[in-house]
């Protein structure tokens, strides 16, 4: 029987944007490497897949709310990996703000160092505030960031690939360290990257970390078909998530590759009580605890329209929103709009209904409802997996590690230990054979990743 995949995407603090102002959460310790080994080796105990940090090249600009900092995730991971021995580590990393040659080295480093663990969450990065950080006057485009993903992502799996297995062979003997005939220089000359190669790494434990994708919008589900080994997603709704699984799974098979071999994970923030009502109290006191300023700032990156000064227990001026055209890509927009649309809330109620997750699904109950629930969308077609989102860390993760992940274990529906201790084997991905590997008849490298 399949089973699910977990992952613990982790924020300082936890998900809710009041997280660090909870009487249970530990603000004080974010920049504490202690805190995030202390996670990582319960997320162990628990059988997780992975650890997953976001991130990107800009300060959020409501810090002054909230503790939206951006931790920097190759070398906290790197500290993570030393303090553990299975789970997964899934850094964020832009082929936007990057170059594929560093990025490359930087992920072959905490493959190596981890012993096969490393995954890479594919951003083009959607805060258009980081094109200041790199010298230029605009973002990118939306369209022109995907197409630059492309070729960066056939950059870097050339790199990866570029020393082959037996590349490496130490022979003391015959003072042979490596045979330099199985390095290659990969010698990319494209219409936005130009890389010789070979990378300065032997091959890695996984053969290429794994693909991760998040993107919603259609040159993103594009993208995903193409590349990805897991897709990251948002969804309110059952019936949204599995039209969403349906679509993408349609996609990879269109794009020539397996749906099976491509882990479609939605995120959920579960506020978990002894009773649902102990739970839902929980949920509200942590809504309780936000600030407007915060969340009607979120709201108008999420919108793209500034609701302050409009009364709060007032309803949503629907008329008001730009179109999804104008608002241009962006799938958490329709995440939004659909909430809208669905619930007529206040705008409070969207802003406590946001505070949560920026969109991803919020869900209160006992550890029985949220297992119940977790169950529903994984066997319903809408989930192979999920993005455990703790509304605060650390403890927001223990009740669910504690409680939740037994439940899920009785029911066969997770490990209850690690078959194996790479992520490649958690999520029942084969490792990539070199591209470089066999030569066809007439010499050439064989094309395609
Ligand atoms: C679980 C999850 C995590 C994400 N993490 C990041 C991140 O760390 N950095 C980032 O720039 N975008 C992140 N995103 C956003 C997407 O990667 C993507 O940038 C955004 O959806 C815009 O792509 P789209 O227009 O194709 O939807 C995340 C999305 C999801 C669902």
């Amino acid at each position: 029987m399949t089973q699910l995949n977990l992952n613990l995407f982790v924020y300082p603090a936890g998900h809710h944007e009041a997280a660090w102002r909870f009487r249970g959460a530990e603000p004080h310790r974010v920049l504490d490497i202690t805190y995030y080994q202390e996670l990582a080796r319960r997320a162990e105990a628990a059988t997780f897949d992975a650890v997953f940090f976001a991130d990107g090249p800009s300060l959020p600009d409501n810090v002054r709310y909230a503790s939206r900092f951006r931790l920097e995730p190759f070398t906290w991971l790197s500290a993570i990996a030393a303090a553990t021995s299975h789970i997964g580590l899934i850094a964020t990393a832009s082929t936007t703000y990057l170059e594929p040659y560093n990025l490359a080295r930087l992920f072959a480093s905490l493959d190596h160092l981890s012993r096969g663990r490393a995954g890479w969450n594919i951003v083009t990065t959607g805060a258009p505030q980081a094109a200041q950080n790199f010298g230029l006057d605009e973002h990118p485009a939306h369209g022109s960031r995907y197409a630059r993903a492309d070729e960066f992502v056939e950059v870097v799996t050339a790199l990866w690939d570029s020393w082959e297995d037996d590349a490496l062979v130490i022979d003391q003997e015959a003072g042979i360290f490596a045979d330099d005939t199985k390095i290659h220089p990969i010698d990319h000359s494209g219409e936005r990257l130009r890389v010789r190669g070979p990378l300065n790494t032997p091959r890695i434990p996984q053969g290429r970390p794994v693909y991760v994708q998040a993107g919603s919008s259609e040159d993103g589900k594009g993208f995903a078909a193409r590349h990805a080994e897991a897709i990251f997603t948002a969804h309110q709704t059952l019936a949204n998530a599995r039209d969403f699984y349906a679509d993408v799974k349609s996609r990879v098979k269109a794009a020539g590759r397996d749906p099976g071999l491509v882990k479609v994970l939605p995120g959920i923030s579960p506020f978990i009580g002894s009773t649902e009502a102990e739970a839902l109290a929980l949920r509200e006191e942590f809504n309780e605890l936000t600030q407007p300023e915060y969340s009607l700032h979120q709201l108008r990156h999420l919108l793209g329209i500034d609701l302050t000064g409009y009364d709060l227990d007032g309803p949503v001026p629907r008329e008001e929103l730009p179109t999804h055209e104008q608002r241009g890509y962006g799938s958490r927009f329709q995440v939004v709009v659909d909430i809208i649309d669905r619930e007529q809330p206040t705008i409070r109620q969207l802003l406590h209904h946001l505070a949560g997750a920026r969109g991803h699904w919020v869900t209160a109950g006992t550890p029985e409802q949220i297992a119940d629930r977790m169950q529903e969308w994984f066997e319903g077609g809408a989930a192979d997996g999920f993005n455990v989102m703790p509304p605060y860390l650390n403890g927001g993760f223990d009740v669910f590690a504690d409680e939740v992940v037994p439940i899920l274990r009785r029911r066969g529906l997770f490990r209850k230990e690690y078959d194996g201790s790479t992520l490649r084997s958690h999520y029942g991905l084969p490792r990539p054979a070199s591209q470089y590997a066999s030569r066809a008849p007439d010499g050439q490298a064989p094309t395609g990743t």
